[in-house]
């Protein structure tokens, strides 16, 4: 297990983890996601000995990874799949690490083999894809065969089929027990391939629990209602009507009708009663990447100026969405952050966190 206790990190002004307490389990994939900058890297590189935190504490198997007897065989990582020697094949890379740890040359092959590099194995690595390099760097986590496991990114670069392999063999690693901690910044990766999620923004944690519990507690439930497309003045009564019984209606892309507030019956009665004929009547529930985006949404650095325009565009409440078809209020194709429904005022954990007078606020200069 590894466990973090109020880990901060600060560089110079820079605050990047500040006060972060969680615990990864055995068993399970834990995903641990955060927008661009939040401070996964950083953390991992605590929970691997290689940034002392400015204060807190972090353990693997209740020791502290400098202190860990054969922290090789014990703790597998990829943290930076570039950190190869390119003029080395993937096979003398792979057996170089494993002299250092004691590992005999014999699972250098193996692991070849688990990550399908087996046929390139005597290829210098500078002449690597992204993926081969992926698979390079999850090849010498593995090689140690160990218990706890950590993956930065481990999916960049990879094609469909390399992102798949990667989500089948984090379940099986955690499957066979070990305890495996894989950071990301897609939500809709980790949906599929994570158990537990943890979630931090801005260096602060934002969440902390199963992927079940986040999409339940994060998203919320809507339908969808579309009319016959040839009769658009049937969509409009319809809005009309929804809305003036306390439902919350936005426009899709494709002319759907999103509806909140109301159940799925109420919406057929209505629309029954005000004889609009219904193609699509269905329950939905909101992605986690919407839910994700909503809980981060006031934590992310880097933004483009268009969405930081898009983002001022405050939800229009029910009793004030335009009437007029004309200016119908559209759900973006793209999601946005902050669009779909941001947290009520209070609500945002990142909003009520502790802030830290020394951070320096949204300044890309503060990009590494
Ligand atoms: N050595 C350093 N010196 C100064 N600032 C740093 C250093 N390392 C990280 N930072 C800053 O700390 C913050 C967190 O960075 P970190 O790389 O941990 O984030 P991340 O969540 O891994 O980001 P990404 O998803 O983009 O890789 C960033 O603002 C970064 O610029």
């Amino acid at each position: 297990m590894i466990e973090a206790v109020g880990l901060t990190k600060r560089y110079g002004a820079k605050t990047a983890v500040y006060n972060l307490s969680f615990q990864v389990r055995p068993g399970h994939v834990t995903g641990f996601l955060g927008p661009n900058g939040s401070g996964k890297s950083t953390t991992m590189r605590m929970i691997l000995g290689l940034d002392m935190p400015t204060s807190g504490h972090v353990t693997i198997g209740g020791h502290p990874f400098r202190q860990l007897p054969n922290a090789p065989r014990q703790v597998g990582a990829l943290l930076d799949a570039k950190a190869v020697h390119g003029g080395r094949s993937a096979r003398n890379h792979l057996l170089s690490l494993a002299q250092l740890a004691g590992i005999p040359a014999q699972r250098v092959d193996e692991v070849l083999g688990v990550v399908g590099l087996q046929d390139v194995a005597r290829r210098r690595s500078k002449g690597f894809s992204l993926g081969m390099g992926q698979r390079l760097g999850i090849a010498a986590a593995l090689l140690g065969d160990p218990q706890v496991l950590l993956f930065d990114e481990p999916v960049n670069g990879l094609d469909p089929e390399g992102i798949l392999w990667v989500r089948n063999l984090m379940k099986k690693l955690a499957a066979e027990g070990r305890t495996v901690f894989v950071s990301s910044h897609l939500m809709s990766e980790m949906a599929l391939t994570a158990d537990h999620l943890i979630v931090i923004g801005r260096g602060q944690l934002l969440a902390d629990m199963s992927v079940k519990d986040f999409i339940s507690a994060n998203s919320a439930d809507f339908a969808r209602v579309r009319t016959p497309q040839t009769e658009p003045q049937q969509r409009e009564k319809l809005t009309a009507v929804l809305t003036e019984a306390g439902g919350r209606v936005l426009s899709e892309p494709d002319g759907a009708l999103r509806v909140t507030g109301l159940p799925l019956p109420r919406i057929s009665d209505l629309a029954h009663g005000a004889d609009v004929r219904l193609w699509e009547l269905s329950p939905h529930q909101a992605s986690l990447e919407e839910a994700y985006m909503r809980m981060t949404q006031g934590a992310v650095d880097y933004r483009s100026t268009d969405d930081r325009l898009a983002h001022l565009q405050a939800p229009v409440p029910p009793h004030q969405l335009p009437q007029d078809p004309q200016a119908q209020y559209v759900i973006p194709e793209v999601p946005q952050q902050g669009w779909y429904a941001p947290p009520p005022p209070g609500q945002n954990p990142y909003a009520t966190a502790p802030q830290d007078p020394q951070q320096p606020g949204q300044n890309p200069e503060d990009a590494r």
